[in-house]
């Protein structure tokens, strides 16, 4: 397995451009299976989870046609086989969005069940339980999820009890070839759901109120070719800002949008820093200064993201006080803590919260990345820790960080892989 060895280096600063969104990436290209025409996608993030569902596609027929920079063309008209492997599927949780669309478009699918993963069982009942009320027959058997429905999909209304990213996906992508009117109560309002549903009614989807917790789609007979380009990746654009906030730096981060992290900006200027706006770019500077400890709860959006906890508990680990960050999305979303204690942070676990008291500095140590963000939080704390980082099983970055040792050289960052 890779490590990256990072030495610890002072202040992050310099610029770098954000990637197009893991989290919107993923839905989007399993969407084109709804589709009887090619559809192209822009600004596709270089991942392991990108390959992964390319490779999942292709297993069931859909050949990729490469552009230029990541740009690639998919047809959904192409499926032979709607089949999703466990190995694929343990890969990446985010593999149960292709059972929607297949369902939808060519009446059953097999699809593994994900499993859990660091972060908690992460279970898939209500995106079932969402299928079965549009028509779908459901069984689970043998680790497999096994889903029939006679004739078309019908509209349904479908309340979540919780609002889950993928479950809102999953059947927002469904309705859009049932017969008749679907209404999602309680639904995702993440900026990647309503990226998805902009690439949908580019598709010919009649899709109205998403970003909001109700979203209604009327559904129609067939979808066709569309190009979509995908939009910036605000958690790799958030633990860039953090990294330069942490390190007493100055960053400015290119290609991404700042109206989709204002949860995240606002406990960013709490914590110190100056932040600045531009025509497509965010400009993070601390003036030299520690930063501020910050309190933190996850949330659905537009809330605090869970996605971007790991980062802030990095950041309160080195603040000038202490700070109390609660993670009320995932049971168990604190493995890096014992890996920041292992670099000479004070944290202590309370249930779902973290209590951090902050110290000057971290030492540099051998550490573990046990999950994607708890790893991008190892690294960039890393950075200005005294002395030597080794980070071990970083394919857990690598699901979700492009090319992340390139741009964080970029931000003067002395790390290296070491290929393991
Ligand atoms: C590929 C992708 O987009 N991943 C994101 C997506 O994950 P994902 O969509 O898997 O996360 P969910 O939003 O579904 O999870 C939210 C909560 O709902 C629960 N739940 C979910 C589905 C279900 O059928 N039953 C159930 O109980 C989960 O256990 C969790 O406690 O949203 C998460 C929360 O913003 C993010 O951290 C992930 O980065
Ligand atoms: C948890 C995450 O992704 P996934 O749902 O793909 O595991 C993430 O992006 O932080």
């Amino acid at each position: 397995m890779d490590k990256l060895i990072i030495t610890g280096n002072g202040p992050v600063s310099g610029e770098v451009w954000a990637s197009g969104a893991k989290n919107a990436a993923l839905p989007i290209l399993c969407a084109t299976l709804l589709g009887d025409e090619p559809v192209t996608i822009g600004n596709l993030p270089h991942l392991q989870d990108i390959t992964t569902t390319l490779e999942l596609l292709g297993r069931m027929g859909v050949e990729p046609v490469m552009g230029e920079k990541m740009t690639i063309q998919l047809d959904g008209s192409q499926v032979k086989d709607c089949h999703a492997p466990y190995e694929l599927v343990k890969k990446m949780r985010a593999s149960i969005l292709v059972l929607g669309p297949l369902l939808a478009h060519f009446g059953h699918a097999d699809v593994s069940l994900p499993g859990g993963c660091a972060i908690g069982s992460r279970p898939v009942d209500l995106h079932i339980r969402g299928l079965e009320a549009m028509g779908a027959e459901i069984r689970v058997e043998g680790g497999y999820i096994r889903a029939r429905v006679d004739g078309r999909l019908k509209g349904a209304t479908i309340y979540f009890d919780t609002v889950t990213v993928t479950g809102t996906e999953n059947l927002l992508m469904a309705a859009t070839l049932a017969a008749g009117t679907t209404i999602l109560e309680n639904a995702a309002r993440e900026p990647e759901v309503v990226d998805l549903a902009e690439c949908l009614i580019k598709m010919g989807a009649n899709i109205r109120g998403h970003g909001t917790d109700t979203i209604v789609i009327e559904g129609v007979e067939r979808l066709h070719g569309a190009y979509h380009e995908v939009m910036p990746d605000r958690i790799e654009t958030g633990t860039f800002l953090v990294a330069a906030a942490l390190s007493r730096g100055k960053v400015r981060v290119r290609n991404t949008r700042a109206d989709i992290l204002e949860a995240v900006l606002a406990k960013l200027e709490e914590a110190g820093a100056k932040i600045t706006l531009g025509d497509g770019w965010i400009e993070l500077d601390m003036e030299g200064r520690r930063p501020r400890p910050v309190n933190i709860r996850t949330a659905p959006y537009p809330a605090f993201p869970t996605d971007m906890q790991a980062q802030f508990v990095a950041l309160n680990a080195v603040a000038d006080g202490s700070s109390r960050v609660v993670e009320t999305i995932f049971e168990n979303r604190f493995m890096h803590v014992q890996e920041l204690n292992r670099m000479g942070a004070k944290i202590v676990l309370e249930g779902n919260a973290a209590l951090i008291t902050g110290v000057e500095r971290l030492s540099g140590a051998p550490v573990m990345a046990t999950d994607l963000r708890a790893s991008a939080s190892l690294v960039i704390v890393a950075m200005m820790a005294e002395g030597e980082t080794l980070v071990d099983r970083i394919y857990h970055i690598d699901r979700g960080y492009e090319c992340i040792e390139e741009k964080l050289q970029l931000l003067g960052a002395r790390i290296r892989r070491i290929p393991g």
